[in-house]
């Protein structure tokens, strides 16, 4: 069974009727999404996830990771955007701790880094350094830092075993830089852009490092494809879901959230935003992607969810299966007035609070859409990688725009390398 969409909640702001004719208008492009796709088309590498990884390599990343596991204390992962976002949002849901696993490259703060680097005394470190682009000032630099700290502290060759670099195999500066330390050489595919990346090495490395089944993602991951490309575009949930976002912009409904239960589930929403941002936020169009982690944002953005401007809608994950559970403590004497719920367990708290939030946003005049997904497994979350790389590639397609490029990131790049002098044809 594939992700189910629940659009039973937007019943009082979007009609079936409008649905299926907006799907029914679009037909061709949506024969034309869902059609059979020739792997290698520039961006859609991610399209198949049996393209993205053969056994041969997946082996690679399976013993890579063992080794890491076996002689790590702390894993440091260098990258921005798409080139860790993915894994950090598996890493942070599920990963069992066993290697710390650290984030380097992702801003230019000296205190965060400095940060980094006195953890790493006296501990036994590995470095994965993941660029499509080596050209990115955030990774690159610290890359420089952290290569300069593992040569001296372990020596030259020493240094190179413990070290990986994820970058397109197409001598890129990246590649040639590992070739000449003699580094681990995983592939960026040429393909697929950051952000569609996670089920390739990029990600699976080091969700691997945190123990996380690398191949029960896969899987989850190609059986979503198969639900996704067998289903006609009116009963598929992919589609709707695209289709329905593009409904409710033209509304006037211009910003979603996505909002959670879980609080591990931050960094995937943190992996939502970028996926979505960068793929529709263009050519003055675009909903601008946001996220909630409940209860506690119930506590600061629920006033404005449920009373503000009536611009929003939310999408809400909903795992149906908790394998946690905490029940609250008995007494004797009601001292603090909650022993109306005694005995009840957290989860079932949770889904309360799930049920009311959505029916009270409902009422206050926010479309609500739910997905539901079975249980925060890693079969599950390939599943949900798919579903919303495979969603948001037709939700802009339907916006007309270009679902795989980001050239506005390039504003703020051009100009700190004017001010920091860098000469133009690097
Ligand atoms: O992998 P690279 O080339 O370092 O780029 C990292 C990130 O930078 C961006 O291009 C945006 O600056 C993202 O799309 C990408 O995921």
């Amino acid at each position: 069974m594939g992700i189910e969409l629940d659009y039973t909640n937007i019943a009082a702001f979007v009609s079936k009727s409008e649905i299926d004719a907006a799907i029914e208008s679009k037909k061709r492009l949506m024969e034309h999404l869902l059609a059979p796709v020739k792997e290698n088309t520039d961006s859609l590498g991610w399209i198949d996830p049996n393209t993205l990884v053969n056994q041969k390599l997946l082996t690679s990343i399976q013993k890579k990771a063992e080794e890491i596991r076996e002689k790590a204390d702390i894993f440091v992962l260098i990258g921005v955007g798409g080139s860790n976002q993915g894994a950090r949002a598996l890493i942070e849901a599920m990963g069992d701790g066993k290697v710390e696993i650290l984030y380097a490259g992702n801003n230019l703060s000296p205190k965060y880094l400095g940060k980094i680097m006195s953890r790493l005394a006296e501990k036994s470190v590995y470095v994965n350094v993941i660029a499509k682009n080596f050209a990115t000032l955030e990774p690159g630099i610290a890359f420089r830092v952290l290569r300069h700290y593992m040569e001296q502290r372990y020596g030259l060759e020493e240094a190179a075993r413990r070290t990986i670099a994820t970058g397109t195999l197409n001598s890129s500066s990246l590649e040639q830089l590992g070739k000449m330390k003699g580094y681990t050489l995983l592939p960026f595919p040429l393909n697929v852009g950051g952000r569609y990346s996670v089920l390739s090495a990029v990600g699976l490395l080091p969700i691997a490092v945190a123990g996380i089944e690398i191949g029960e993602l896969l899987k989850g991951a190609r059986d979503e494809k198969k639900v996704i490309h067998s289903r006609i575009p009116a009963k598929n949930p992919a589609v709707i879901y695209g289709a329905l976002r593009n409904i409710l912009l033209a509304k006037g409904y211009r910003i979603e959230i996505l909002s959670y239960f879980e609080p591990s589930l931050s960094y995937f929403a943190k992996w939502w935003v970028q996926l979505f941002a960068e793929t529709e936020g263009k050519d003055g169009r675009g909903i601008y992607p946001s996220m909630c982690s409940f209860t506690e944002d119930l506590h600061s953005l629920g006033q404005y969810i449920q009373e503000g401007p009536r611009i929003l809608f939310e999408t809400f994950l909903n795992f149906e299966n908790e394998r946690a559970h905490y029940s609250l403590p008995r007494e004797e004497r009601d001292l603090d007035g909650f022993s109306y719920i005694e005995g009840k367990d957290f989860a079932h708290l949770n889904r309360t609070a799930f049920e009311a939030t959505v029916g009270a946003h409902v009422e206050g005049g926010v479309p609500c859409l739910i997905l539901n997904i079975p249980e925060l497994t890693p079969y599950n979350m390939g599943q949900l990688f798919y579903f919303f790389e495979y969603a948001c590639y037709v939700s802009a397609s339907l916006l007309g725009v270009n679902p795989f490029n980001q050239p506005g990131v390039e504003a703020y790049k051009s100009k700190m390398f004017a001010a920091l002098g860098r000469s133009v044809d690097i």
